[in-house]
């Protein structure tokens, strides 16, 4: 599935933060190089810690990228009759499992299955070095989903306009948000975006930390069904996009999606023989159809908590 989105702008502004007068000082994002092989203890670390890192020496094709951004680019500065012709808006922007089979977007069609081919390759690696690190007992207990021919991943890419009318707000640390606060439900999700800053992590002191952007490297996330799948030891991280007055901000996410009737629970090689499963077992559709039926910046896994209590 590909869906190409303008992120609806909220045009509200969010408090100004206190960092104005009293900067914080955040912690460095994790950053882990896959050509080294002592890249797998840093790899859980970081997903225990944070849920979050940036990836160099990936593997994947430069020209990839860069091909697929100006095509994206291509894409989102032609008019909204032949924007449409990628697809139907569902839930919301452009395009669907058929995008370019018309004979439009042919390239930009081609630009985005390198891209994926690509990226899905390194997503797997990743999620085997994680296996291995865990001990699990194969190495391809979380990638073999994402390589499932049934496996729900999908690709977005957002496109995010400058906005100029915050720039009069900036200097008193106000933001307006582009994409709501959020977790991502699928095992992983990697983002790249062009040099445009704007995503921000929430760190487990309550402050949102702003990532800096990084237009050659990857950054990664733990998603919500990865968070159960280890018992909670990975975190799903909440994060968020917050609009610049000056630049656009493209991105493009894939995230690495089970099939849907995948049983969702942790994984018994992961558990000590006294510890607890936090987490009741459901199906992916469950759990989609649930998100779906929630809001954008709810915690949608409490319902799946063992100790959930529906009357609070
Ligand atoms: O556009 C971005 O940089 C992040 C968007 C995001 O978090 C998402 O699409 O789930
Ligand atoms: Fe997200």
């Amino acid at each position: 599935m590909v869906a190409i989105s303008n992120p609806p702008v909220e045009s509200f502004f969010l408090k100004p933060c206190k960092q104005i007068n009293n900067p914080i000082k955040f912690p460095p994002i994790p950053i882990i190089d896959l050509s080294k092989p002592e890249s797998k203890h840093l790899l859980v670390k970081a997903c225990q810690d944070f849920g979050f890192f940036k990836v160099v020496n990936h593997g994947v094709p430069l020209e990839f990228i860069a091909k697929l951004e100006s095509e994206a680019m291509k894409f989102f500065s032609s008019p909204l009759s032949q924007k449409q012709k990628a697809g139907p808006p569902d839930p919301f922007g452009y395009g669907n499992k058929h995008l370019g089979q018309n004979g439009d977007l042919e390239e930009f069609r081609c630009a985005v299955n390198d891209y994926v081919t690509s990226v899905k390759k390194m997503t797997c690696e990743i999620l085997e070095l994680l296996a291995e690190e865990l001990k699990l007992k194969s190495r391809n207990v979380l990638s073999k989903m994402l390589l499932d021919e049934q496996s729900d991943s999908v690709f977005r890419v957002n496109y995010y306009p400058p906005c100029p009318e915050l720039q009069e707000h900036e200097s008193k640390g106000k933001k307006m948000i582009g994409f709501g606060e959020h977790t991502d439900p699928q095992i992983i999700s990697v983002l790249r975006s062009n040099n445009t800053s704007g995503l921000e992590i929430l760190l487990k002191n309550g402050s949102w930390m702003p990532v800096p952007p990084d237009s050659n490297s990857f950054f990664i996330n733990v998603g919500d069904s990865l968070q159960v799948m280890t018992n909670g030891r990975f975190k799903s991280v909440k994060h968020r996009v917050v609009t610049n007055s000056l630049k656009s901000r493209l991105s493009m996410i894939y995230f690495g999606g089970p099939p849907l009737n995948e049983k969702i629970a942790p994984l018994p090689s992961l558990m000590e023989s006294d510890e607890a499963s936090l987490y009741k077992e459901f199906t992916w559709i469950e759990y989609k159809k649930s998100a779906f039926n929630s809001r954008l910046s709810d915690n949608r896994l409490c319902r799946f908590e063992n100790n959930y209590n529906i009357l609070g």
